[in-house]
Formats: C-alpha cells, structure tokens, sequence
C-alpha cells in the first residue's frame, strides 16, 4: 500500500529522514501515527525509527537531545519541532513485566516490529507513503482486529500494560480483540497487579472516553483485567451496568469516574478513597464527587439551588451528563446550568451582607454565631426569599433570626 500523500506532520520530519537515509541507513515513521494516517484520524507523536544508532544519529544531526539513549531515543531539534528517533531494537528480560532488562539496537527494521505489541502498531511508513506490513497490520485495521504481534503470550509477559491498551484501542477504534490475544490476556490479566497504578489509570480513562466504552469495559469484565484495578474487584454486576448504557458517551475524565462511582453506589467518603487508590489528582477528584451529588441529587432526593450554589458550571454539566447517562433526568441538559446561572449569588463573598457587618451593625460577638447566621442569610438569598441587599439582609437578621435567638448572641 502507498499513501497518496502525508499528513502534515509527517512532511515537516521527511528532512530527518531524507539525512539518514542519505547517510546509508533506513528510517521510517512508526507506531500510532502510522495507524491512526491509515485510519484517517488526526495523529498526535510523531515516531521515527532507523537502522542508525544513536551515536550514528547524533553525528548526522546538530541539535540533539539525549530524551531516551540508553533504549535508543535522541530528539533531533535541527528543524525547529522537536522530532523522536529511536534506534531499532529487540528487548529481552521483563522480569518485572514491565520493563526490557535488556535493549539490543539492530539493523533490521523486522526485529523490531516483531516486538511491538499489536498488528495495528506494527506497521512502518516511508517517507515516499510506501507502507511496509510485515504482520498484515493492514488487513487486521481494515477488519477492525487488535491483535498481538507473534505469540499473545509473550507480548503480555513482557508487557503487562499492553492488556490493557488492548481493552483502550477496542475502544477508541471500536474494534474487536481477536480470540487468542483475548484468552491470553484472560490467562494474564493478574500480571496488571505489577504495573504502576497511575499508568493503568491513564489506559482507563483512555478506554472510558473511547467511542465504543461499552467494549472496552465488557472485555474488562470478561477477561477479569478488572478485578486487578483498584476498587473493581466484586463489582463486576456494576460495571456491566455501565457497559450496558445505551449511550454511554462521558465527555471528560470527571465523568468517567462520577459515572463509575454513580454506578459502584460510593458513597463520597468511599469515592474520595476509591479516586486516591486510582491516584486520581486531587482536583479531579474534587469535580467528580461534585457531579457525582448532582447525579445522586437526581435520582433519590431532587436537586436543590444550595446543592447547584455548591457546584461549577461544569461540575454541574458533568453531573447533568452522569445522571441522563444513567436514566435519570433531567430532559433538558441545560436546566441546571439554567438554575445555576440565575442564583442571585454565585459564591459567599457575593453576599451583600459580611461577618464584619453583623458584628458592627446587628451587634454579635464574634464567635460561632457568626457564621450560622451568615449561612441561614446565604441560604435565604439562594433560596430567592431575600435580594441580596444589604439593608435588606440586615433587617432580615434582627426581625427574623436575632429576635428568635437567645440574648446571649448579642453583645
Ligand atoms: N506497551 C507498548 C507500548 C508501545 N508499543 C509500541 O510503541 C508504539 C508507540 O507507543 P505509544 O505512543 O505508547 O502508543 P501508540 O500506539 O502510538 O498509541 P497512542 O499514542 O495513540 O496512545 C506503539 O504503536 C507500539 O508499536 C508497544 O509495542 N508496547
Ligand atoms: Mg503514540
């Protein structure tokens, strides 16, 4: 097969590849970018790679930097953009099932497809649009196939990521994991427990926002690879309540695990733990519980204007998104937001009444009552039964809460 033309991305690179192959070696892009050109999807890294060593790149070039030399890789800057060269390889030891022991650079472009870990990614793209598939790559994208490069096995003991970035490519791409390379990683979805948390994550939520989600997490649940993630063992039931979602499209990372958390029942304690075993950045972790109350608020006790106040715009869109999602309305998606954009006050510091104010003009001593009587003012105003006005609020606060209240709030 012969590409027509390159993308974009690809023409500003072909120099780098017209130097080394004028220097006598082989150089071909490589991985994603040449799946997802054929594919016709927007391509995010470039990846090169030469029969060239490192050393042999770093003479051809001026500007270089070392990003990756002990398994072959060397930034070239000599055209502005920044372009990643790796040395062909093969990789031996993965003890650890993660990481090659070992990297051995070689000559031949072969060796080091037959390492790589699916069909799809195994292809290489030269610079004239020839592609070269040596393990019918094209035939598996054509049929809509992930597949192992060579025996599933080994590919999953060298790498046990790999499982899952076969669960998020059937995702993204909507394709199906064909019968071997899903029993083997059926065979080793317990190696996940030796990959570091965070990478697992990123495959996760990867796969999550993918646009067949529902596959993805059907093969999660099929092949067990769940019950090694944090908080997923013995909620297999759950989980395929959320593959089953007839349109099960989240739209961000805080809707994936709002969605997730709606449908395991967290509570936001339990969602707060379940997110840091996930290693979930703390602000993620923050919007998720928010929207994750919106969509709670939806299904058992009705959404009220103090929970909206308590939230973001798009907290609230994620929480609208996460209980329509699940069967739970509203049937407008922007009635909250609606709500929301017409709360008299968006944040305490735009109460027209202050701490300072209730101690100097309604005379309370400083202490507790302070902020309760703030809160039962701020409330009234989201309520709508008071404007947020000052003179207003402060009459409000002697006739209605002072006058009720036992003396001794007052100085
Ligand atoms: N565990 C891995 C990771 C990567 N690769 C190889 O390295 C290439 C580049 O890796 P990466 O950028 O992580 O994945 P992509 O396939 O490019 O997908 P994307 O960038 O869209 O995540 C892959 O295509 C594949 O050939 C591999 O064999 N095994
Ligand atoms: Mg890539």
């Amino acid at each position: 097969m012969r590409l027509a033309q390159l993308p974009r991305e690809f023409v500003g690179a072909q120099p780098i590849l017209t130097t080394l192959e004028a220097a006598g070696y082989e150089a071909y892009f490589v991985g994603g970018s040449v799946r997802d050109t054929i594919l016709g999807k927007p391509i995010h890294d470039v990846d090169i790679a030469t029969s060239a060593y490192p050393e042999e790149v770093k003479a051809l070039f001026k500007r270089t930097v070392d990003t990756g030399i002990e398994h072959g890789t060397v930034m070239i800057l000599d055209h502005g953009t920044g372009y990643e060269t790796t040395t062909f390889r093969t990789e031996s030891g993965y003890q650890d099932y993660r990481r090659p022991d070992k990297v051995t650079f070689v000559r031949h472009l072969e060796d080091d497809l037959k390492r790589r870990d699916f069909t799809i990614n195994a292809l290489a793209l030269r610079q004239d649009g020839e592609v070269i598939d040596l393990f019918d790559g094209l035939s598996d994208l054509k049929a809509g196939i992930i597949r192992a490069v060579g025996d599933p096995e080994a590919r999953f003991g060298e790498d046990a990521l790999r499982m899952m970035r076969a669960v998020r490519f059937a995702s993204q791409l909507n394709f199906k994991i064909e019968d071997k390379t899903l029993a083997a990683i059926h065979t080793h979805a317990h190696l996940l427990s030796q990959i570091a948390v965070e990478r697992i994550h990123d495959e996760f939520v990867r796969m999550m926002l993918g646009k067949a989600a529902y596959r993805g997490l059907s093969m999660m649940i099929q092949t067990t690879l769940a019950d090694y993630c944090p908080g997923l063992v013995g909620h297999t039931i759950d989980l395929s309540t959320i593959a089953t979602v007839p349109a099960l499209a989240p739209k961000d990372e805080v809707e994936v695990w709002a969605m997730v958390a709606f449908h395991l029942g967290l509570s936001y304690p339990d969602t707060v733990e379940f997110l840091q075993a996930w290693k979930t950045a703390n602000h993620i972790i923050k919007a998720a519980n928010q929207a994750l109350h919106l969509a709670y608020a939806q299904q058992y006790h009705g959404v009220t204007k103090q929970l909206l106040f308590a939230m973001t715009p798009d907290t609230i869109a994620a929480g609208t998104n996460v209980a329509r999602m699940s069967g739970y309305g509203p049937d407008d998606p922007n009635e909250w937001l609606r709500v929301y954009n017409e709360l008299p006050i968006k944040d305490s510091h735009d109460l027209a009444l202050s701490g300072a104010d209730l101690i100097k003009k309604a005379g309370l001593t400083p202490g507790p009552a302070v902020g309760e009587t703030l809160q039962k003012v701020q409330n009234a105003v989201i309520d709508g039964e008071l404007n947020n006005e000052a003179a207003e609020l402060l009459k409000y606060v002697q006739d209605k809460i002072l006058a009720k209240n036992d003396t001794s709030t007052k100085k």
